[in-house]
């Protein structure tokens, strides 16, 4: 054989093979872990450190056993959810590993000093390899670094909040390092440039990022929308804030929104309101899990399809504004009154009546709704909301929304205050926007902070509708777009660069 019939044979044979044990789904697993937090805020010993993680270790342990057991080819555990959240920058090194970049082709299992102490790594590794499954961590990576970098940090090292995953032998196939921290996270450094971490496996192609991430553009569309990726993994310390921001709300939402797959796991701690992790598919919740009454953590096993890609030009599919360009204005006699939602001022109309049209317009945005309600009650009164500016008191990003929304007591001055139960029932909803953006995500929320799954349909003109009814009351229907190229620059990277620079100099 000519050596380029070789090649040619060699190829076919290797697509054979990759075909044969390439599946069409697989089964994940994600642990909504309540977190062993360090019993003091003071600077502790490396051994003490190592003491703290072993025993979050060892429950994680226990989940990643059960998941091996349960069939599941992979699993993620939540951001901080070695050591907790609660440090500065020293008092978090005694806790931080040198996490090598994957190309080194490292088993700390089997190899578990090659790249000095890493006892973490290594028995992350070792719980990967025994029981023959992708475990997906996140841990704190530190970087020696000196006056040669000018962006070197006083204290002469980089810290990074570190997602890590380790494939079925126990290898190192993938570092991310947080791009969007969010704003108490100072004991950590921003990576210099976003990263865009992919891995191959029989079941798809994955993409990581963690919690802040989900916002913004860079890596989170990135990954989904130019490099394809058929699931994220997502570990996350998420605080709920209704009414758009609770975790499975938003994060099922995106995994609609993107027509990818995402393995959400929660960090759970109920005072600091963090609880809700889920596997979402583009078409919805397979499972998920919000508890904001006990202690307890929670392991979520599902079947997802290792190829959930709706199309390859997906969100562009879905083209957001066709069906509201293309309506007149319910315009009529509805008063519209301003509200804050947290602090950013919606223009609402009070739905009046069981059924019926309306518009609000704020900006260039214009939503639209025709709904029915099953029971009108005097108890209970629902806003159409609309929105469209800059988002956030330090880290300013655009965002256009509109939203049918339950308002917390029939004072109209209460619309956008947190409420976690409803009592009325829709028997039909369509609610549409005049959307500047592709990237929208379209959220149901029923009393409980409780999911709709199968409940309601996005479609291609951009219409959010009910299919038969809400099962359950309705707390928010909302279509959440973000505008990412009026998103103003990050003013905490600089501060912080800044910051350290000072620093350096005293
Ligand atoms: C929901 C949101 C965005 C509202 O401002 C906020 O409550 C939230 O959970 N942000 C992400 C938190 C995060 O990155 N945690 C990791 C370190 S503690």
């Amino acid at each position: 054989m000519a050596p380029s019939q070789t090649l040619v044979c060699a190829a076919v044979l290797a697509l054979a093979v990759l075909q044969a044990l390439a599946s069409d789904t697989f089964i994940a697993v994600v642990y909504e872990h309540t977190v062993i937090l360090p019993r003091t805020i003071h600077k502790v010993s490396p051994d003490d450190a190592l003491a703290l993680m072993n025993r979050n270790m060892d429950v994680l342990e226990g989940a990643i056993k059960e998941a091996a057991q349960q069939g599941a080819r992979i699993i993620v555990t939540p951001e901080d959810g070695i050591y907790g959240w609660v440090f500065t920058r020293e008092t978090i090194y005694p806790y931080l590993e040198d996490i090598p970049d994957p190309e080194v082709n490292w088993i700390p299992c089997t190899d578990p000093t090659r790249f000095g102490r890493a006892p973490v790594q290594e028995r992350l590794s070792c719980m990967a390899r025994n029981n023959s499954i992708y475990v997906v961590a996140n841990i704190g990576d530190k970087k020696p670094c000196n006056s040669s970098d000018p962006k070197c940090p006083s204290d002469g090292r980089y810290q990074y909040n570190t997602d890590v995953v380790f494939d079925t032998e126990g290898k190192l196939v993938a570092r991310y390092h947080k791009y969007n921290l969010f704003r108490q996270e100072t004991q950590f450094n921003y990576p210099k440039e976003p990263e865009f971490i992919t891995f191959e496996t029989p079941f798809g192609k994955f993409g990581i990022f963690t919690c802040f991430d989900i916002l913004f553009r860079e890596p989170a569309v990135v990954l989904a929308t130019e490099l394809q990726v058929d699931t994220v993994l997502f570990p996350t310390a998420w605080m709920n804030v209704l009414p758009f921001l609770t975790a499975v709300e938003f994060h099922s939402a995106w995994a609609m929104g993107m027509g990818v797959n995402l393995l959400s796991a929660n960090t759970h701690n109920t005072i600091m309101s963090m609880t809700g992790s889920g596997l979402f598919t583009p078409h919805g919740p397979a499972m998920y899990y919000y508890n904001s009454k006990t202690k307890e953590g929670r392991l979520l096993v599902a079947e997802l399809s290792a190829r959930p890609r709706l199309s390859p030009n997906y969100p562009a599919a879905v083209n957001w504004s066709s069906y509201a360009t293309s309506v007149k204005n319910y315009s009529g006699e509805n008063k519209t009154f301003p509200g804050a939602v947290r602090r950013d001022i919606f223009t609402f109309s009070e739905l009046k009546h069981k059924a019926g049209n309306h518009t609000v317009c704020q900006k260039d945005l214009c939503c639209h709704l025709t709904y029915q309600m099953s029971n009108k009650s005097k108890d209970e009164v629902y806003v159409l909301g609309a929105f469209d500016g800059l988002h956030g008191s330090v880290i300013k990003y655009h965002w256009q929304i509109c939203t049918l929304l339950k308002c917390k007591s029939t004072d109209l001055s209460t619309c956008g205050q947190p409420s976690e139960t409803a009592q009325t029932k829709f028997a039909m909803f369509s609610l549409s926007g005049t959307f500047g953006t592709n990237y929208v995500f379209p959220e149901v929320l029923y009393s409980g902070v409780q999911l709709a799954p199968g409940e309601f349909e996005v479609l291609s003109d951009g219409r959010l509708q009910s299919k038969n009814g809400t099962s359950k009351p309705l707390l928010t229907v909302t279509l959440f777009g973000r505008c990412y190229e009026k998103d103003l620059p990050h003013p905490l990277r600089s501060f912080l660069f800044l910051h350290n620079k000072k620093r350096k100099q005293l």
